[in-house]
């Protein structure tokens, strides 16, 4: 059934194209990013992201991530300028990672792939009346994607990592009040930008992509408790650990990828 999509042989991402056909589009989502071919475009503005006023409600464990979801219901937090026309608003994050070792970014710089990837996901309440409708429509989504490669421990994840515990289980949630997202940002906003999808099922092709180019360092210790997560519930017998939920790039076909500054 189409709901049975995951990171595993039979259900992973080599074969989301049998349920999922648009996973073979045009503008698919990962892609290899090769900073020598993209194109520096001096009109692209700084990224402004209004975060001040953000309330996070809650964490939870859907099964194929962690996902911190945000108020939306107005424009109290959105992330603006960059390539944007108008203000998006944050809806929630989640991360992607991999096993042991280096792997588990989405996105590749130049060949070279990150130990996780975390997505701010913003959706177009400007011109789309829900989220939902906005994650089908081709402006619909502004993804900021940032990097982690491992090193000194990150000094705010901890908030983050200390919770996961209590999402073990693919189903669980839990309050998760007061966290600004602006805290897992790296010192400098310069990013690649290009048009792309969702990276998961459905693969709607709805996302304008944010990729910062500089990543934000956390500590092998806090990345093993994202792999300390389940893919199952408590209820199943089959205990399956989260981890290399991540898809791999897919073919850049008609697609330019810009650089800012
Ligand atoms: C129906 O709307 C959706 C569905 C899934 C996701 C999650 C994801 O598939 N998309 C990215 S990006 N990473 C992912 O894991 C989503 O996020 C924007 C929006
Ligand atoms: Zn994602």
């Amino acid at each position: 059934p189409i709901n049975s999509w995951g990171y595993g042989k039979e259900n992973g991402p080599s074969v989301w194209h049998k349920d999922f056909p648009v996973a073979q589009g045009n503008r698919q989502s990962p892609i290899e990013i090769i900073p020598k071919q993209a194109s520096y475009d001096p009109s692209l503005q700084a990224i402004l992201l209004n975060y001040d006023h953000c309330s996070s409600i809650n964490i939870s464990n859907n099964g194929h991530s962690v996902v911190v979801d945000f108020d939306d219901s107005d424009d109290r937090s959105v992330i603006q300028g960059g390539p944007l026309d108008n203000p998006y608003r944050l809806k929630q994050f989640h991360f992607h990672w991999g096993g042991k070792g280096c792997h588990g970014s989405e996105h590749t710089v130049a060949g070279r792939s990150y130990a996780s990837e975390l997505h701010l996901v913003h959706w177009n309440a400007v011109k789309y009346q829900t989220f939902g409708e906005a994650a089908a429509a081709p402006d619909g989504l502004t993804v900021l994607a940032i990097f982690l490669e491992t090193g000194d421990e990150h000094r705010w994840l901890h908030r983050i990592t200390d919770t996961l515990y209590m999402v073990k289980f693919k189903g669980s949630a839990t309050d998760f009040k007061s966290f600004n997202p602006k805290c897992l940002l790296p010192s400098t906003l310069q990013y690649w930008t290009y048009l792309g999808s969702l990276t998961t099922p459905p693969l709607h092709e709805s996302v304008i992509w944010i990729v910062l180019k500089e990543p934000i360092t956390v500590s092998e210790r806090q990345l093993g408790k994202f792999r300390m997560l389940l893919a199952t519930g408590e209820e199943e017998d089959q205990r399956m650990h989260m981890e290399n939920n991540y898809r791999t790039p897919q073919p850049l076909k008609d697609r330019e990828v810009r650089s800012s500054n």
